[in-house]
């Protein structure tokens, strides 16, 4: 067990900001969502040049997530060779007004939804037309995530990203719109047989603008596929395709992509990135704890702990310098106090002179600064006794890289 030394922040009597919620009624529907283990929400928007293939592409995604089926399929591709558009056929799934199936354009945002094992997606198929960008930007407002379709085609993609082609303003619009997170689906790889010249080139040539654009280098994934055929969307077994590449499908990077959404909560166990205001970050350091200002976690530089010694091949003895490990935290301590040995759950011997391997032991730990540090303030962690919460309790020593013992 944990026992904290009186150092202790202190807290200020401002009034507490107030809840927007109702604690009561928070926990209730965070209660429902765990029982209802729903799926992440994302929504996502197709964006790119006219006829990249955006519609065929998740026209045909749909179809292998079995959100179409074979039937709707059919009935679409028979609608479309009706019209003597037999290559638009897939694009049926979404382009679902009679309007669009006329002129062979997506024209409004279709709206469908699809899952895969942790999400459950929305998709917003945004028109590539320039007439129709303002669909696309009602689109992109509300999308967590944008795919942005180009045309691998010799030609195609460059007429799609140079002047008078709708990439750039996509990319840029969407960005704008403040989606973070890009995919790039470059298409039609099967026109290039599948040259991974190719697909490297139109990465080169898109990273310099798109990171320009704002989208972090990090956030943007290229993904190469053919959409008609269905290659790479949720299967990758293309082996022209495989003989270079061994990235993910596109299907598995919806499934892993981070998208960023705002919550009004989140609960125990969600990660989640905290904005904070108005705090200047020379004030946080690794180990930093957000915790609120009526409930402050206790500071420690001194402490008592109940440690296994590991199987280590000298003893520890008291002032040894040691490493501490607590959370992401990593700062040096020293055992300042070997307080006994215990046995059994009883104190098998008072102030011991060394511990040996095997032991558990009451010890009092003290950190110590580290060696650059010019502050002359003690070093201290934010602390709680293991029994209040264990991931904050927990502690493991280490004496130069080897573990040598773990605690709380
Ligand atoms: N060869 C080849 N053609 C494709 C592929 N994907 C789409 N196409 C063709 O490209 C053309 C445009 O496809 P769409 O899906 O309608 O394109 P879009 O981007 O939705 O077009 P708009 O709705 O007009 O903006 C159609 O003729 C498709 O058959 C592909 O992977 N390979």
């Amino acid at each position: 067990m944990l026992g904290l030394d009186d150092e202790q922040v202190k807290i200020d009597n401002n009034p507490l900001p107030a809840m927007s919620m109702k604690q009561a009624e928070l926990i209730e529907k965070i209660k429902q969502e765990e029982e209802n283990e729903a799926k992440k929400r994302v929504s996502l928007v197709v964006v790119g040049h006219v006829d990249a293939g955006k519609s065929t592409l998740m026209g045909r995604m749909l179809y292998e997530l079995g959100e179409l089926s074979d039937k709707e399929k059919t009935a679409n591709e028979r609608g479309s060779q009706k019209v003597g558009k037999s290559s638009f056929a897939l694009a049926w799934g979404l382009d679902a007004l009679g309007d669009e199936r006329d002129r062979g354009v997506t024209i409004d945002i279709a709206t469908s939804h699809f899952e895969t094992a942790n999400r459950a997606f929305t998709l917003l198929d945004a028109p590539g037309h320039q007439d129709f960008i303002p669909n696309m930007i009602s689109g992109a407002s509300q999308a967590d995530l944008a795919l942005l379709v180009v045309d691998a085609s010799p030609g195609e993609f460059e007429a799609g990203f140079d002047r008078g082609g709708q990439t750039r303003e996509h990319a840029l619009l969407v960005r704008a719109l403040g989606v973070r997170q890009l995919i790039v689906g470059v298409n039609k790889m099967d026109v290039v047989e599948w040259s991974q010249d190719r697909f490297e080139d139109i990465q080169e040539y898109m990273k310099p603008f798109l990171q320009a654009a704002g989208f972090a280098q990090e956030k943007t994934v290229f993904v190469p596929v053919a959409a008609m055929a269905g290659v790479n969307l949720a299967q990758g077994d293309e082996p022209k395709l495989r003989a270079w590449y061994n990235g993910p499908t596109l299907v598995d990077i919806l499934a892993i992509e981070r998208e960023e959404e705002t919550v009004p909560y989140a609960s125990a166990g969600q990660n989640v990135n905290l904005y904070l205001a108005g705090i200047d970050p020379i004030h946080l350091s690794i180990g930093a704890v957000l915790c609120p200002l009526s409930d402050p976690v206790p500071l420690a530089t001194k402490f008592t702990a109940q440690i296994l010694v590991f199987d280590i091949a000298f003893p520890l003895i008291a002032g040894v310098p040691l490493e501490l490990f607590h959370h992401s935290n990593n700062v040096p301590a020293t055992l300042s106090k070997l307080i006994n040995v215990i046995s059994k759950g009883t104190t098998a011997k008072q102030n011991p002179r060394v511990l040996q391997k095997g032991v558990h032991a009451e010890v009092e730990i003290t950190l110590r600064a580290p060696p650059q540090s010019s502050s002359t303030r003690a070093p201290v962690i934010p602390l709680e006794p293991a029994h209040i919460n264990k991931e904050m309790g927990r502690i493991l020593l280490r004496r130069g890289g080897e573990t040598v013992a773990a605690g709380e």
